[in-house]
């Protein structure tokens, strides 16, 4: 694609010198650029791309997108632009064929719910025989096959080459999670989204936005984004929690049609008569065209929630109720969402990726509810993230647990020990345990279980790894989990059923 083309697609910018090459590719990265590469500087947080400009001529980059003039050599085109990783948004859009165009794009948004939501609608999807993408915080997926990522919205290069891969495959229907982090950044500037989902907001993320206006106002750039209710061919619909305020902001951003769906407001899609056992949900699905008895092997009013979200979704985007109803039968939990851990033993052992307060509030609540003898939690919280929520997240575990155990997540360039005294500070004359090595408080909470008792292991879901320091290190709640309980019975042949 030649580079004045493209750059029709920009709205406001300044370029220094004529030529008009063609480009080959666009990177963010100099190590990755190639003879006809188009290089975009972006200022990061631990370096200044801007810095890579020469290396990356030197290369072969054909021109450079900058938010401030760069010396390289003068036959070489620079961009000048105000925001660098929005105006690549649009550019990547371009450059690959604006392939959210030819897609049928599902967003979902919110603090908690988003990989479980994605999933549900990917799994209604399938059901109904859609070629299906999926973008989240666990992977890429285009049909079957995954793809590792570093974010749960990707930058928008990767996003937009990965967008382009499904139309190369043949998908018709994309899911993704959009980050509050991805909304404010512009990562998925020139997605054409046809749906957009709201799950809940509750405090994370203040590190990065810093009030909670503002972490809501970021989210909802994506109902602004989404576009009108009478777009031609794609009509677009914005489907709102009604239970959860802040929809009722988000209701004003955008000018798509609005469906609410919730448990106590009247909504448009409602469950009612919700009844729960420990091996799933049942309620009756209230629907403007009827009411369905909906039954499911997930737990937790906040699946409920999900679920609605997914059968929301997916009704306005065309599929019928008889497919998603039978697809709602067979969901699975995702990895690391409320995940069993079964070694035969006798008490149960809970793997979830809670990590704000609401959510492990919402699963305690839960487990709360089918188990009579003591609760454990092991939680941490992450270092280089927001500290206000360590306290709280204390209490919440001091609240619901018999047993709370504080413990690391991820403390980064943190010192370990003074993310507890934060978390300690909220539960000051509370019982509670400090262990501050990770494995060694899982062992501790396996080694004190008795007959029906549970634990629950929260904060790192599916992750694989711990972050101290600069460094990572291999890390997996369940393999410990599992081990700590194999090496328990063959210890002491504790924790076999009877024993
Ligand atoms: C704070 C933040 O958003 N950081 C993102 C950012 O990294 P960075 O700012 O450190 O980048 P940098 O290393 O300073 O590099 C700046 C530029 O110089 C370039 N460079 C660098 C070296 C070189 O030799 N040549 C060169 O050209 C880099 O390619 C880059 O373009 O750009 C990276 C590449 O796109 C992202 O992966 C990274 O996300 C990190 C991993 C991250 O943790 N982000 C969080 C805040 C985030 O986005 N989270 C949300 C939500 C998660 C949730 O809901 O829980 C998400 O969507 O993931
Ligand atoms: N609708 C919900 N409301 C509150 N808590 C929820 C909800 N859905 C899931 N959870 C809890 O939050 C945890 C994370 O769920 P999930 O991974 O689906 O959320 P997410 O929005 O993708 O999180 P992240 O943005 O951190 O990737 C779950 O393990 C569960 O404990």
């Amino acid at each position: 694609m030649k580079l004045k083309a493209l750059l029709k697609y920009l709205y406001q910018y300044h370029v220094y010198g004529e030529q008009n090459p063609t480009i080959s590719s666009i990177e963010m990265d100099s190590r990755k650029v190639t003879k006809g590469s188009l290089f975009v500087c972006i200022k990061g947080y631990t370096v200044d791309g801007h810095d890579f400009a020469l290396e990356a001529i030197n290369r072969g980059a054909a021109a450079i997108l900058a938010e401030r003039k760069v010396h390289v050599k003068d036959d070489i085109p620079v961009i000048i632009v105000k925001n660098t990783k929005r105006a690549m948004a649009i550019l990547a859009d371009a450059f690959y064929g604006q392939p959210t165009h030819k897609l049928h794009l599902i967003g979902v948004t919110g603090t908690n719910g988003k990989t479980t939501t994605t999933h549900m609608i990917e799994k209604i999807l399938k059901e109904a025989g859609k070629n299906t993408g999926l973008i989240g915080t666990m992977y890429i997926k285009i049909k079957e096959k995954q793809y590792d990522v570093k974010n749960t919205t990707p930058e928008s290069l990767t996003l937009q080459s990965m967008f382009k891969k499904m139309i190369d495959e043949n998908v018709t229907n994309a899911v993704m999670e959009v980050s509050s982090h991805a909304l404010h950044m512009g990562r998925v500037h020139g997605c054409d989204f046809d749906v957009a989902v709201f799950t809940n907001l509750s405090q994370d993320h203040l590190d990065y936005h810093h009030t909670m206006d503002e972490y809501r106002n970021a989210k909802g750039l994506l109902f602004a984004q989404l576009g009108n209710a009478y777009h031609h061919e794609k009509p677009k619909f914005a489907i709102l929690n009604g239970d959860d305020l802040a929809s009722k902001y988000y209701e004003h951003m955008t000018s798509a049609h609005i469906i609410t769906y919730g448990i106590d407001a009247e909504c448009d899609i409602m469950a009612k008569n919700i009844k729960m056992s420990a091996t799933g949900t049942m309620f009756t699905l209230v629907t403007p065209d009827g009411t369905y008895p909906v039954q499911m092997k997930l737990v937790g009013k906040f699946n409920v929630y999900n679920v609605l979200a997914a059968i929301s979704a997916t009704l306005v985007s065309g599929i019928s109720i008889e497919t998603i109803l039978k697809a709602v039968q067979s969901l699975e939990g995702v990895r690391g969402r409320f995940e069993l851990v079964n070694e035969g033993q006798n008490f149960t052992v809970i793997i979830d990726y809670a990590h704000t307060p609401d959510s492990l509030e919402n699963v305690l609540k839960t487990v709360k509810q089918f188990v009579d003898h003591k609760i454990f939690v092991v939680i941490g919280c992450g270092g280089d993230r927001d500290p206000s929520k360590r306290p709280k997240m204390a209490q919440v575990a001091v609240k619901y647990a018999d047993v709370p155990i504080f413990t690391s997540d991820n403390p980064r360039s943190e010192d370990p020990l003074a993310i507890l005294k934060d978390m300690e500070s909220g539960v000051e004359g509370e019982y509670f345990h400090s262990i501050v090595n990770r494995e060694q408080a899982i062992y501790f909470a396996i080694a004190n279980a008795k007959k029906g008792d549970c634990i629950v292991i929260a904060g790192k879901g599916h992750e694989t790894y711990q972050q101290i320091g600069s460094e990572t290190f291999e890390f997996d709640d369940k393999k410990v989990a599992v081990h700590a309980i194999r090496e328990l019975r063959s210890k002491h042949g504790k924790n076999q059923e009877g024993k």
